[in-house]
């Protein structure tokens, strides 16, 4: 399950993980995460800002009071005097320190306010972005896994506030150490570098194996995720229980959690050994940086005072660069992950549908296909071969035909979700891919094989069919009236109020039928011109099948263009157009009475004299069986 990252947008990053590099980098870095925040909370920004450049020069002022104070204190006349000589130092050492404190609650505040806020505008920055990418995109599993990787961004982005607060404090600090032991001496400047360089070069080296590690099992992590989550999900449990499968998922669970285990043990191990190789060198680098301070003060070229002073400039400076180091790794690593988000959120606009392209005229006339042929991203076998069909304005066209012959796909091309590969889709005379695909599907309401059971109430159910426009009770009421729904409606606790999310407090669950019937609902509260029904009856019941199918036969009569795609083809006698599909293109159409007419090439006819004999069958056999109740299917389904 080890994944190899070749997707990875991440290629060769790790490698920029070099101090050079990263310090490089650093003012990007700074800048990124000032215009996230700046767009998060421009007030709380400028609050850690300013109260982190407050701390920094506070710091500077209370190393340059302390060799005052040293200086004071060291120096020649009786104690008392030397105490009030230090005294104004002293006291300004003390003012500064509370100053720092108070500016450090500040600091905390404004980081505290933003870090949600950050991670909000990163996730709305993410979830825009792939809400509004074309379906080919949706299913195009490279752009999925960079969606899944870009997922972590957002809390990067908040980390990284904290990263990016703490490089200022540490460069402040550092900078002031700086000017101090400049002015003390400028042999000292070598020392703190020496002392750091050790435990720069641990968190580095951690850090890059942490990250490769991390890449490398990405994947590893996300199938980990994927079972646990299928022993807890309330669709898998009746499944699990009945089949045994809790047994098998549980050991694979096991087996994947000992292998990361087992790569942790070796990150942990490689650590331990990484951390003691710096602490030796820390030891011996801060051996040698006190032997040549010792040797400055031997020889004379210091005052003992300095010295004092010096010490605790070197331990502050080593402290502040060390910290630095550490802190722009960290910003660096979160920020390779904030990188992952700009880059899918650049690809997602590069694949988002269009915002404009040509109106509609007010009234369709028809919808023609004309030599379409597709192919599914990715996959080499067209969908639909060069399909030829009309659907006129106000008519029901039904599609029928065997399982994947292309009647889904043909119902999604004409909805504007997908675009042919050759020839054109032409909706009131616009071809789909230049037309305002919004406003196409603002026209088009459906009720799909698959429709989606939305973990709301069942007024947002429905309702959820024109999300962009205020409720309207009494078009709910007439939607549920419409699909049938009442009884359903009336028998849930709650009536419309009913949350329908399963292992949610209060969550109710219905049978398939009658989500069925809300889905139905749900596409009468939309109203499009176009009605695409995708199998609408596959869960009813035969009354309830018959009700359905004597509403959309009176939705046409009011105007509505009514494309049907079903098995049942005794449903399909009062169509207008009959289309019989097969392998991604039409081989048979007309009116049921012509298709049934002994002159008709048969196709149609053979597979109607299949469901009829199928149903006789049965009743003389009395034998009870499914499709008896919902009405035969043309591929014995
Ligand atoms: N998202 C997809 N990605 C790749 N191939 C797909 C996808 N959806 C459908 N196909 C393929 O396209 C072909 C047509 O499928 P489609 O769903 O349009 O058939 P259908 O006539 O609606 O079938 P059914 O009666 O079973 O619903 C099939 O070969 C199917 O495997």
């Amino acid at each position: 399950m080890r994944d190899d990252h070749a997707w990875s947008a991440h290629d060769g990053a790790f490698t920029e993980l070099g101090l050079r590099a990263m310090v490089l980098r650093l003012p990007h870095l700074l800048a990124l995460t000032a215009r996230l925040a700046h767009r998060a909370d421009a007030r709380a920004l400028r609050m850690v800002v300013g109260a982190e450049t407050g701390r920094g020069v506070a710091q500077a002022v209370a190393m340059v009071n302390l060799n005052g104070v040293l200086a004071a204190l060291l120096g020649g006349g009786a104690t008392t005097e030397r105490l009030r000589g230090a005294l104004p130092a002293l006291l300004t050492v003390g003012l500064v320190a509370v100053a720092g404190a108070v500016l450090k609650s500040v600091s905390t505040m404004g980081t505290g306010r933003l870090e949600p806020k950050v991670e909000r505008v990163a996730t709305e920055l993410y979830l825009r972005a792939a809400q509004r990418v074309e379906m080919a995109a949706v299913e195009d599993a490279e752009f999925h896994k960079r969606l899944e990787s870009a997922r972590f961004g957002a809390g990067a982005a908040r980390r990284m506030i904290q990263y990016a607060t703490s490089v200022i404090n540490a460069l402040l600090s550092l900078t002031a150490a700086l000017a101090v032991l400049t002015a003390l001496h400028p042999a000292l400047l070598p020392l703190i570098v020496l002392m750091t360089l050790p435990s720069a070069w641990a968190a580095l080296s951690v850090a890059r194996r942490n990250y490769l590690s991390h890449l490398a099992w990405m994947q590893h992590a996300r199938a980990g995720r994927m079972l646990s989550d299928l022993l807890t999900s309330a669709q898998a449990a009746a499944e699990i229980r009945v089949h045994g499968i809790g047994g098998f998922l549980l050991r694979h669970f096991r087996l994947m959690a000992e292998d990361s285990e087992l790569e942790q043990t070796r990150l942990a191990r490689l650590a331990a050994r990484t951390g003691l190789v710096a602490a030796l060198g820390t030891g011996a680098a801060t051996l040698a940086a006190f032997g040549v301070l010792g040797w400055l003060l031997w020889s004379g070229a210091m005052a003992l005072s300095v010295g004092g002073t010096a010490v605790i400039a070197l331990r502050t400076g080593s402290g502040a660069l060390e910290s630095l180091v550490r802190q722009i790794n960290y910003l660096h690593e979160e920020a390779l992950f904030v990188g992952d988000l700009e880059h899918v959120q650049a690809e997602a606009a590069a694949r988002a549908i269009p915002d404009r392209g040509r109106a509609l005229p007010e009234r369709l006339d028809e919808i023609r296909f004309e030599k379409v042929t597709f192919r599914y991203p990715g996959t080499d076998v067209p969908a639909l071969r060069e399909l030829d069909l009309v659907v006129p304005a106000g008519k029901i066209v039904a599609l029928v035909g065997s399982n994947g012959s292309g009647k889904t796909t043909a119902v999604k091309l004409l909805s504007g979700l997908y675009t042919p590969d050759e020839g054109q889709v032409l909706v009131g005379g616009v071809p789909t891919d230049a037309v305002d695909r919004h406003a196409l599907f603002s026209r088009v309401s459906t009720v799909g094989q698959d429709y989606f059971r939305w973990p709301f109430t069942a007024r947002a159910n429905i309702a959820i069919g024109r999300a962009d426009a205020p409720l309207t009770e009494h078009r709910l009421d007439g939607a549920v009236r419409y699909a049938d729904a009442e009884e359903v409606v009336r028998e849930m606790p709650r009536g419309l109020d009913t949350l329908l999310a399963r292992g949610y407090k209060g969550g109710h669950n219905l049978s398939g039928g009658q989500w069925q019937k809300l889905a139905i609902a749900r596409a009468r509260y939309r109203d499009g011109e176009i009605l695409v029904v995708d199998e609408p009856t596959a869960a009813l019941d035969a009354a309830a099948e018959q009700e359905v199918f004597a509403k959309i036969r009176n939705l046409a009569a009011d105007g509505q263009t009514i494309v049907l795609i079903t098995h049942r083809l005794h449903s399909v006698r009062h169509a207008d157009l009959i289309y019989l599909m097969e392998h991604g293109r039409t081989v048979e159409h007309g009116t049921f009475r012509e298709l049934m007419s002994p002159s008709a090439p048969g196709g149609f006819r053979a597979l109607y004299e299949l469901q009829r004999s199928q149903f006789q069958t049965e009743e003389e056999t009395g034998r009870p069986s499914l499709p008896a109740q919902n009405g035969p299917a043309a591929d014995g389904r």
